[in-house]
């Protein structure tokens, strides 16, 4: 079973992914993570973000055990992240990868901007979760300040609103809704109201494509 879950910055969709994959018991795979960490070690390497083949090149090289560094859940690593996922190369370099963790032997729940469309286009469940860009920078504004990160609100809503216009315009895997993909608004909706809506949506698209199976 393989559900994808989509959507702009601070949606919520790694959290409703952790929780779904729990429910379903499959394992899960926080795409963006990815992308973070290319850019971290491109920094670290001294690349411009702007050169792709440099990027790709370090995608191509990416330890997939350093993806549980704290650095990578910055404001700073998710605008460089932004910025080399923009690469052609640098998504094909991480396509194989992806692919992989999603048809292990079990399934799994990935969540990401192109999960749907690019990576997993016959996931069995697609979900494009949002909310209003004023609701997505309120949620990561606490989150940062319960890191202790000192930013302002007005800050992280206008990198939120910079990192969609480029991850939604960019030519390669753009941020787009899939066109079997469902809508889930969770601006007006808690953490658990939003998972038990998920796990509805889950179930009847589910259901639907076990009829048409
Ligand atoms: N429905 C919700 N209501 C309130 N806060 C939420 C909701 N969903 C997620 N959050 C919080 O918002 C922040 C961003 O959520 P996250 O799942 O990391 O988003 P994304 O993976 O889309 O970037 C986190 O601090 C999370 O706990
Ligand atoms: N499947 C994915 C996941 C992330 N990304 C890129 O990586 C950046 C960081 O993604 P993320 O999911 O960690 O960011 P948040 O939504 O958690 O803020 C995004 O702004 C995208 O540019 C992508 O292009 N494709």
């Amino acid at each position: 079973m393989i559900i994808a879950i989509d959507g702009p910055a601070a949606s919520g969709k790694g959290t409703l992914a952790k929780r779904v994959a729990v429910h379903y018991g499959l394992p899960h795979l926080d795409t963006g993570l990815l992308y973070r960490a290319v850019g971290r070690d491109a920094l670290a390497r001294g690349i411009a973000l702007d050169n792709a083949e440099a990027a790709a090149e370090v995608a191509s090289a990416l330890e997939i055990a350093t993806l549980d560094d704290p650095a990578l859940r910055t404001a700073g690593a998710g605008e460089a992240a932004s910025q080399v996922a923009r690469h052609p190369a640098v998504r094909t370099a991480l396509l194989a990868y992806q692919r992989s963790f999603a048809h292990g032997e079990l399934g799994a729940v990935l969540d990401g901007r192109d999960i749907g469309t690019v990576i997993c286009p016959d996931a069995d469940a697609k979900l494009f979760v949002t909310a209003t860009p004023e609701v997505r920078a309120m949620r990561r504004f606490l989150e940062l300040a319960g890191r202790g990160v000192a930013i302002s609100e007005a800050a992280v809503l206008e990198d939120i609103r910079a990192r969609d216009e480029r991850d939604s315009t960019r030519g390669a895997a753009p941020l787009v809704q899939a066109p079997d993909a469902v809508l889930l608004d969770t601006s007006n909706l808690s953490i658990d109201a939003a998972f038990r809506a998920a796990l509805d949506l889950i179930e009847a698209a589910m259901s639907r494509a076990g009829r048409a199976g």
